[in-house]
């Protein structure tokens, strides 16, 4: 790591101070490179407040990519690729995850790559979901962090072997004259909303429910996650990077995942659940379904929390989210130590049951590819047995799911966060297909679930009204 000065700069001179620091790099390194393993050199300079969001929304190379934690207390906003693991691929997710983690145990530790997996690999791929790969993760080229209170603006000179080092630095070096550093341009509102559909309609989704209900009643299956997709239509074209200028709940116990591989082509999701988080081998872990909507009783929290635990039909789903992670822990981890007591988790329309769950992975398991495979999905958002529901998923609903609840967030060499990617969105051109679903379980009424999956999309659909 070069850290070019300790003091904090502005933008302007930080980007100056990082080009400077390049600069300096390059004329010393004049010798043939001789290299084994590729090169990793992460330049970083302090930086005075600045909020990532809005410095992303004036830069215009891409892939850009945002993402904020639950805790509020780590964020970063990046652009280009520096380095990147991916995959095109048909295939299922187990291979998916093998190929993805042996790919980042071989990567330089200090390294964080962001990104997202598709929900099923296997499904009939949508063409709205074209840039969005089979999995796609980032070491972004230039990058605006906030973490442990303090800001920063880094840039990653990655070298594989072969590379010239200098063309690298070069490359870096016109990124950072590429940059913008006026960051205070008033942020555009999004265009009028023209027209909104929902596919399933209400009269589908009843259908779907029934087969759904059918299963439960055949004993095949016990539980499945049914979503729907919400398409609007927009005036005129828009950044996708607006939604996430104006999500307006800023105390919201939310993960922010913003994915833009091409311009005016975005996913974003502004969701409640983590799937996991792993330091080392101690991995943390939840289970969040069960949902009961504010709106009808004034926002009351205390309310919520009632109505939720004393819930028969939404405890018995949250239940079966609850024994499914402690199920699967029990063949990687040693320690597993579930919350006897199911909480309540608190958003600013919607309450949902919660648990935490910490674990210790064995020394086989330290790395991520058991873990998404044991976890991805949860009866949250895919059922019970999963392999049915999977199936069932792919046959009742009428369109792809794209990366929509699927395991989303960024990875290094010994660490990683992922969330489900729900109460999201794909913005392509003038339209938004908003994504949100419900569990449903023996006895789940088809209206009620309905409604569920309306209030979920609340947030996404404020904004986009203006309402917000
Ligand atoms: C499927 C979604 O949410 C999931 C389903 C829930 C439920 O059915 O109660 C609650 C939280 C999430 O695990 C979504 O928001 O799209
Ligand atoms: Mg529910």
């Amino acid at each position: 790591m070069i850290i070019p000065s300790e003091e904090p700069l502005s933008i302007e001179k930080a980007v100056s101070s990082l080009a400077s620091a390049l600069a300096l790099y390059g004329d010393k390194h004049v010798e043939p490179d001789q290299r084994e393993q590729h090169l990793l050199v992460t330049f970083r300079q302090p930086l005075q407040p600045t909020e990532p969001d809005e410095w992303l929304s004036s830069q215009s190379v891409y892939p850009r990519l945002f993402w904020m934690n639950r805790e509020r207390d780590f964020s970063v906003a990046g652009i280009g690729i520096a380095d990147s693991i991916a995959c095109e691929g048909a295939g299922n997710n187990g291979d998916n995850f093998r190929q993805f983690a042996l790919s980042v145990k071989d990567k330089n530790p200090d390294a964080r790559y962001f990104g997202g997996f598709r929900f099923n690999n296997e499904e009939k791929q949508d063409p709205i979901w074209q840039p969005f790969s089979s999995f796609s993760f980032v070491l972004p080229l230039l990058q605006l962090t906030f973490e442990n209170g303090a800001f920063a603006l880094s840039c990653h000179l990655w070298v594989e072997i072969g590379d010239d080092i200098h063309k690298k630095i070069s490359a870096l070096t016109d990124l950072l004259d590429r940059v913008v550093t006026d960051t205070n341009s008033t942020v555009m509102k999004l265009p009028e909303l023209l027209h909104l559909s929902y596919n399933p309609d209400e009269k589908e989704w009843m259908e779907e429910c029934r087969k759904a209900l059918l299963t439960f009643e055949s004993g095949e299956m016990e539980k499945i996650m049914l979503a729907r997709q919400t398409t609007l239509e927009f005036t005129s074209i828009f950044s996708p990077l607006l939604f996430l200028l104006h999500y307006p709940y800023k105390q919201n116990t939310i993960f922010r995942f913003y994915f833009e591989p091409a311009p005016n082509h975005a996913f974003f999701s502004f969701t409640p659940e983590r799937l996991y988080r792993r330091d080392g081998n101690m991995l943390l872990t939840e289970a969040l379904a069960g949902t009961c909507s504010k709106e009808s009783i004034n926002g009351d929290d205390h309310l919520a929390s009632e109505v939720l635990l004393n819930s028969e039909k939404d405890i018995r789903e949250h239940n079966f989210v609850r024994e499914m992670i402690y199920q699967e822990l029990q063949k990687i981890c040693s320690n597993i130590d579930m919350e006897k007591e199911v909480n309540v988790l608190q958003l600013n329309r919607l309450a949902h049951l919660y648990t935490r769950c910490t674990a210790q992975l064995k020394p086989e398991f330290e790395y991520d590819s058991a873990i998404l495979q044991l976890l991805h999905p949860t009866p949250a958002v895919g059922g019970v047995p999963k392999a049915p529901a999977m199936q069932h998923i792919m046959e009742l609903e009428p369109f792809s799911r794209g990366w929509y609840a699927a395991p989303i967030g960024w990875v290094s060499r010994d660490a990683a966060e992922f969330c489900v990617g729900i109460r999201s969105a794909l913005v392509h051109g003038r339209f938004a297909y908003l994504y949100s679903g419900a569990g449903l379980v023996k006895g789940s009424n088809p209206f009620a679930e309905w409604e569920e999956v309306d209030q979920k999309i609340g947030d996404i659909l404020a904004i986009s009204r203006q309402e917000a």
